[in-house]
């Protein structure tokens, strides 16, 4: 498990682009029959992600940082195949089939979690703490509640896709979704906003490996922009905004926790006042 400790905005100006990388940017998150693990300080998320290839179940160990008998003896988490074909996730004595895009919402107290697949899917995983156990669901893109906003004239034609929050799967923090660009359209979350209640990540997918997201983070008055890979994520402190355009057609699970699940609890950051 590797370790990200939280930041504070003063600390931007002195960050140079190696600085903000090691800081906000996680690559590598797709080891093959083996999950990798990113504990952040900010409001204790853990991402972690695993491309099974062989057949051969790849359980989720607890890792010694989390200090527990199991990986969710005290968590919570969201599962989301972000790779191209299916792929199966065991929890207990539950067999869930998921297709890409496809998420799972995984409760406190569950002890046995393994992924399964050969060489098409891969699972991206958000765990926050938690405080009581919610049943465990599986939704398809057909499950989740759409959102559309955007229009081509702005190039920010967008589905937003909500699976876990305060209206759709409960949990006790975890909140988590699927935003797909329309074609031709570039731009996610703008305009932008913050929510100084919710750390958030984006894990951005679907790209083309010659392909790159500009993300822009930091406070709207001082931003920073990180050059992304497809299957890297970004951690969104409270303080920043999150946002981004690509060089080509792209999707990104979004995934929030802190003080509460609701989806619409933000401050916009007008585009006219970016800096
Ligand atoms: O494109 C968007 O706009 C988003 O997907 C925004 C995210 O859902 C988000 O940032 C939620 O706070
Ligand atoms: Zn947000």
């Amino acid at each position: 498990m590797r370790t990200r400790y939280a930041t504070n905005p003063e600390q931007i100006p002195t960050f140079d682009t190696e600085a903000l990388r090691s800081h906000y940017l996680v690559e590598d998150l797709f080891p093959t029959d083996r999950v990798d693990t990113v504990y952040s300080h900010e409001d204790r998320l853990v991402v972690g992600g695993v491309a099974p290839q062989t057949g051969t179940p790849v359980r989720l160990e607890s890792p010694d940082a989390l200090r527990a008998d199991f990986f969710l003896q005290r968590r919570e988490a969201g599962v989301v195949n972000v790779g191209t074909g299916a792929g199966v996730v065991d929890v207990d004595d539950t067999r869930y089939e998921l297709a890409p895009k496809d998420v799972l919402y995984i409760g406190r107290g569950t002890r046995n979690i393994s992924f399964n697949g050969s060489g098409e899917a891969a699972f991206y995983l958000v765990s926050t703490p938690a405080h009581a156990s919610h049943p465990t669901r599986h939704a398809t893109l057909a499950d989740a509640t759409p959102v559309s906003l955007g229009e081509q004239r702005t190039s920010n034609e967008r589905t937003i896709y909500k699976f876990i929050h305060d209206e759709g799967i409960q949990s006790c923090q975890l909140v988590l979704g699927v935003t797909e660009l329309a074609a031709g359209s570039m731009w996610n979350t703008m305009p932008a906003h913050i929510h100084d209640r919710r750390t958030e990540v984006y894990l951005y997918f679907g790209l083309e490996p010659d392909q790159r997201v500009v993300h822009l983070m930091g406070e709207p008055h001082q931003t920073r922009n990180l050059i992304v890979a497809d299957q890297q994520a970004v951690i969104s402190p409270c303080w920043s905004i999150h946002c981004g355009f690509g060089t080509a057609n792209y999707a990104f699970v979004w995934a929030m926790g802190g003080e509460n699940t609701d989806y619409g609890d933000v401050v916009p950051a007008p585009i006219t006042q970016l800096r």
